[in-house]
């Protein structure tokens, strides 16, 4: 396990668009999961600005969303319409490099990934509950590939949902597994600002837990995390 803590927001998303941009340089295909949310906001603007200014073989490079919530009526969930705005549509990505995780395919969607040649990186941010993708405390088995959560209109899971979306969920919605990802061959976990220091403490230093998803992502041969100081505060090592 690699950790590196940088000093600011800025910086840590130099660092992560760095390995990012690394990747999808290599001279063959190249299949990558991107997170959504806040914490890759500055990493996509940086990644944007560079892929704009160099000559970049788009085809070879393909992006596989980790996880979606569904929306009624519309074409898109929340993360496909999220990852499209903040960077997938920037930089022109061929839709058929696109590969979305649906309510229909996720059963059939490791196999696909294998099928395809495997992850080269996964990005990932965690929630402040310790969830990774959607792998959510009390609904996470260390055991599982890629599956689907039904929930419903008012039980714990919608409200927690609700949180992530002003508007309609639709059920269920669809997640890589924590074997899915322990299978890519490389992560990259990050973290900022005093919200996530008492989550990475325990993500980092506390006792690996399926009641905080995210501990079992330390256990990849492969992986770094990459706090600034505020979300790095409470580590001890
Ligand atoms: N599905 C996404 C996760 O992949 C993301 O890591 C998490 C943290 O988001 P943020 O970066 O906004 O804190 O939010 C959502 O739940």
């Amino acid at each position: 396990m690699k950790k590196i803590i940088t000093k600011d927001y800025a910086t840590m998303s130099e660092l992560a668009a760095a390995i990012v941009l690394e990747k999808m340089m290599l001279p063959k295909r190249v299949n990558l999961s991107l997170t959504a949310g806040n914490t890759p906001v500055g990493m996509y603007e940086i990644l944007i600005d560079k892929l704009q200014k160099m000559d970049f073989d788009r085809s070879t490079v393909h992006y596989y969303n980790f996880d979606e919530i569904p929306l009624v009526g519309e074409r898109y969930g929340v993360t496909m319409s999220a990852l499209n705005t903040a960077f997938y549509d920037q930089v022109h990505i061929d839709h058929g490099n696109l590969h979305e995780l649906t309510a229909e395919n996720n059963q059939a969607y490791d196999q696909k990934i294998l099928q395809d040649g495997g992850l080269d990186l996964v990005v990932m941010g965690v929630g402040s509950d310790g969830h990774f993708c959607a792998n959510m405390p009390g609904y996470t088995s260390f055991d599982r590939e890629t599956f689907a959560v039904s929930f419903e209109k008012g039980d714990g899971l919608y409200t927690a949902i609700t949180h992530l979306t002003d508007k309609e969920p639709a059920s269920p919605y669809v997640t890589f597994g924590p074997r899915t990802i322990l299978a890519s061959k490389q992560l990259l976990v990050f973290a900022n600002g005093k919200s996530k220091a008492e989550i990475m403490k325990k993500v980092l230093e506390g006792p690996i837990t399926e009641e905080v998803p995210a501990s079992i992502l330390r256990t990849h041969p492969n992986i770094t995390f990459i706090l600034d100081e505020e979300a790095a505060a409470l580590l001890e090592n």
